[in-house]
């Protein structure tokens, strides 16, 4: 099995990768939304190929996510409180949100934040701005991800940011790339040409389930890519949550029985951001995605932002061992 981190802030920091390389990590995922392949030309030279080497990986993978179509909040100078009840305006004069999210939503809408920690309803909409009520407060921060429950606006396949990574994806050493909100086939036969334009057909596409077009496509998203992500934190917006398992299981059934590799991703020990040891819950997840036919499984925030990154490389990886001598 493959065992992947996120490389964060915390990250640029060689000793730590050769303990989450010791603990079992097999690779790390970049997400290009948070920084761009050439502001980690350090991380990567300097600590994520060398902590490989020094802890005996040979050939680490080393997976991008894209931007995609995926909306997010804009870039915040500081953290921003906001309470349930209050009035918010999104666009000119408020946050920082794409035009296309302002143009898009109607009032009645629901827009959630951060994987639906705030949760925002539409009260008016103008061609500039949304006049929004707070439906569940939180701390805004920058460039976390957004979403218009219900809505999917049309936005483009790969943005300006995406080609410019991918043009720098050979020279960096990216083995996978992980395609965000995949629609259909033709999200990743765009994606496939781009890297085939670039010489770059070698680098497997991971394709993102994260909402209902995905999953109304799944065959032929199936056929198409060389390995489905299961996106629990955006997918998880799209329906009510306690639809999300029987979903997850559905996604993997058809995985295993068309022969194709999986990830499981998000949440897997979220509790680890901030305590040592996970909960019961968390550890049974990971052994039952294993017995779901997962072939890789994927830390985000723990290992990006979390206060025990090689902790919960170490529970990742042994739970999902113990369930393989169950298979
Ligand atoms: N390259 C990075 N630089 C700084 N912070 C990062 C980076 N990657 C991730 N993070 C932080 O870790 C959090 C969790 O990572 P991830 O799951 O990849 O992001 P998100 O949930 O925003 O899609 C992010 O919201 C961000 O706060
Ligand atoms: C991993 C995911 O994607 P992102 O971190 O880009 O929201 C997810 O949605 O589960």
């Amino acid at each position: 099995m493959e065992f992947y981190g996120t490389l964060g802030g915390l990250c640029r920091d060689r000793a730590l990768l050769v303990r989450l390389f010791r603990a079992g990590m097999t690779g790390a995922r970049l997400n290009l939304s948070h920084t761009s392949l050439s502001q980690c030309s350090a991380l990567l030279e300097e600590h994520f190929f060398p902590a490989a080497r020094q802890a005996g990986v040979d050939r680490p993978h080393l997976i991008i996510d894209l931007q995609g179509p995926e909306l997010r909040l804009g870039t915040l100078p500081i953290p921003i409180p906001i309470k349930t009840g209050d009035d918010i305006l999104l666009g000119q004069d408020g946050l920082p949100v794409p035009q296309v999210v302002v143009s898009s939503a109607k009032p009645g809408d629901q827009i959630s934040i951060d994987d639906s920690a705030i949760l925002l309803e539409v009260k008016k909409a103008s061609s500039s701005v949304l006049l929004c009520r707070v439906l569940r407060g939180g701390t805004l921060h920058s460039r976390k991800s957004l979403a218009i429950l219900g809505v999917y606006p049309d936005t483009p396949v790969l943005t300006q940011e995406d080609l410019m990574n991918l043009d720098l994806a050979g020279q960096f050493g990216v083995t996978h790339i992980l395609q965000p909100f995949v629609r259909g086939q033709e999200d990743i036969q765009a994606l496939r040409q781009a890297l085939d334009q670039r010489g770059l057909g070698r680098i497997q596409i991971m394709a993102k389930i994260e909402n209902r077009q995905g999953l109304d496509h799944l065959e032929e998203i199936i056929s198409a890519a060389d390995q489905l992500c299961i996106a629990r934190g955006d997918l998880g917006n799209s329906m009510p949550l306690w639809e999300l398992p029987g979903v997850q299981k559905d996604i993997a059934r058809r995985c295993v029985a068309a022969g194709r590799d999986f990830c499981l991703v998000t949440q897997l020990l979220w509790s680890m951001e901030h305590r040592p040891v996970p909960t019961r819950a968390e550890v049974c997840d990971i052994y039952n995605g294993v017995l779901d036919g997962a072939s890789s499984l994927m830390l985000t925030g723990e290992t990006a932002a979390g206060q025990y990154p090689v902790r919960a490389m170490e529970y990742l990886v042994k739970t999902a061992h113990e369930a393989e001598k169950g298979l």
